[in-house]
């Protein structure tokens, strides 16, 4: 037989398809791993498709592991794919677990060559890294930052959400990876850490390290050096692929995890929330000041618990008004230009009620006041802040 003899391929490969198979072999192309969010064709993870005269359609892949949420996804979306397909009758998916070597071959068509990977959100890397930071605790900060996060993705932005509010981690439950005490654990093939994904966005969070042990019951005590490791392996290790924004969602106030990210990402910029009390102002400007003197560059407050609106129209500033306009003003100077008041989210009983439900209200109750004015500072985000007035991120959504 000569090289170029059909009998020589592998049986079922895209090489060698049949136009019935190469139209299975196209609705495969639009089926995407949902932690990579890249087809699993290109990702290498089809085997074969064969279909027989009768229009039987048999696909073969070979993923990572078996029996996780992840990969029970992707053999029913390829099932649906392929059952779906024009002129197919039916459909059977025969799945078998990757080797080690296919396996160390798959992590590196999904990261590159470990040696000549750019560090991940570095000073070359293309991606807007933003941090929330607050003052105080309690006043939304996580709630904002979600909600933030899942609007960026639904405009088309492939988006990262790190919670790095090691004390208070929220972000899980908020986006509803987290149920019963139980969080959705990333995904480990090998080395390569891959952060689960919610409403578009690949989050990661310290309640997903916590082994067996309840989230709500668990205390993390840790002090300055491991706080500092457990930030760097997430910047190094998680692998979050190509993001246009990477949100952090830090701790409130000034303590380590500030200083440890400033000195870990010099180039990221600042989100300050506060609430409209006047008195809670000198905290959350000092909570900007530190990510200031690491480099970081506020580029604006948003304020949240504002007034609530009233059955009769009025509305009840429940925490005072005046104190985003105040903190704004204060941050603003000479040296850094004007620091802008992004948006004012009123309380809104429903944005609570469906952050603990774990469906966030930007898509569940996009007309809800507080997820209306959250979709909208989102949308003034997702253009640069004026000193690239105008410039829009330079990304192209994703299909
Ligand atoms: N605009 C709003 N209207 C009504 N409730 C809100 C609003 N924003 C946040 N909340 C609620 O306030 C509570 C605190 O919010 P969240 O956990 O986001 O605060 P935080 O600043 O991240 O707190 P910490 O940093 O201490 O974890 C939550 O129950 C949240 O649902």
């Amino acid at each position: 037989m000569t090289p170029e003899d059909p009998r020589d391929r592998e049986p079922g490969a895209r090489a060698d398809a049949s136009p019935a198979e190469a139209a299975v072999w196209a609705a495969l192309d639009r089926v995407k791993d949902p932690e990579i969010l890249r087809p699993v064709t290109e990702l290498g993870m089809v085997d074969s498709v064969r279909v027989s005269p009768d229009g039987a359609a048999h696909v073969g892949i070979a993923l990572t592991i078996a029996g996780c949420p992840a990969a029970r996804r992707i053999e029913s979306e390829v099932h649906e794919a392929a059952g779906t397909t024009a002129g197919i009758a039916s459909a059977d998916v025969s799945v078998r677990v990757m080797s080690p070597e296919e396996r160390r071959a798959f992590t590196e068509r999904v990261r590159g060559d470990r040696a000549k990977r750019p560090q991940q959100f570095g000073p070359d890397s293309l991606t807007r890294v933003i941090a929330v930071t607050s003052g105080k605790g309690g006043v939304g900060k996580s709630s904002l930052t979600a909600g933030l996060a899942v609007a960026l993705a639904a405009q088309g932005l492939r988006v990262g959400l790190i919670d790095a509010d090691v004390f208070g981690f929220s972000i899980p439950g908020i986006l509803g990876l987290s149920r019963d005490g139980r969080v959705e654990s990333p995904t480990r093939v090998d080395d390569l850490i891959l952060p689960p994904v919610a409403h578009g966005v690949k989050v990661i969070s310290i309640g997903m390290f916590l082994g067996d042990q309840d989230p709500r019951s668990t205390a993390v005590s840790w002090r300055g050096p491991m706080l500092h490791r457990t930030m760097e392996q997430f910047l190094r290790d998680v692998w979050f692929g190509d993001l246009d924004v990477l949100l952090l969602d830090l701790p409130p106030g000034t303590g380590d995890i500030a200083i440890s990210l400033g000195q870990l990402l010099p180039h990221a910029e600042v989100l300050v929330v506060t609430t409209p009390q006047e008195a809670a102002a000198d905290v959350a400007v000092r909570s900007a000041l530190v990510a200031r003197q690491t480099g970081q560059r506020v580029i604006g407050v948003v304020e949240n618990m504002a007034g609530l609106a009233q059955p009769d129209g009025s509305v009840l500033d429940l925490f005072g008004s005046g104190g985003g306009e105040l903190v704004a003003s204060r941050l603003s100077d000479d040296e850094h230009g004007t620091v802008p008041l992004l948006g004012s989210v009123p309380l809104s009983p429903e944005f609570r009620a469906s952050g603990d439900a774990g469906s966030p209200a930007v898509i569940s109750l996009p007309e809800d006041p507080a997820a209306r004015e959250v979709l909208r500072i989102a949308s003034v985000l997702s253009v640069r802040p004026q000193s690239l007035a105008g410039r829009s991120l330079g990304i192209s959504p994703t299909g």
